[in-house]
């Protein structure tokens, strides 16, 4: 590859990691929506939900011939910060609903 195609191909990658990020701010957006209806831990984990998630996004993967595992595994990481977000809403709601009492 020569240095012009690279900085082309690099352009691109730029230019696709723009979209992916402003995608993940669109999606957390909706997560912190559903975070605030949530009143505990077993609702915030939604241990059913990540599961159709993760089977959802594997298909996905498939289908539009990307290796399962980069989108496994981005979701994992995806998933777990988000979850440890929503935790910790959780938590410092429960404490500030504490000292009101
Ligand atoms: C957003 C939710 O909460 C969490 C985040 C999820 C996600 O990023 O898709 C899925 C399950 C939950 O851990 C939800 O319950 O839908």
């Amino acid at each position: 590859m020569n240095q012009e195609n690279l900085t082309i191909q690099r352009e691109e990658i730029d230019r696709i990691d723009r979209k992916i990020v402003a995608l993940l701010a669109e999606r957390t957006q909706v997560v912190k929506n559903i975070m605030v209806l949530k009143t505990n831990e077993d609702s915030v984990r939604s241990i059913d939900r990540v599961q159709q998630v993760m089977d959802k996004v594997a298909k996905l993967a498939e289908e539009n011939g990307l290796e399962p595992q980069i989108a496994v595994s981005t979701y994992e990481t995806l998933i777990t910060v988000l979850t440890d977000m929503q935790l910790e809403y959780l938590h410092l709601r429960q404490q500030s609903d504490e000292s009101l009492v």
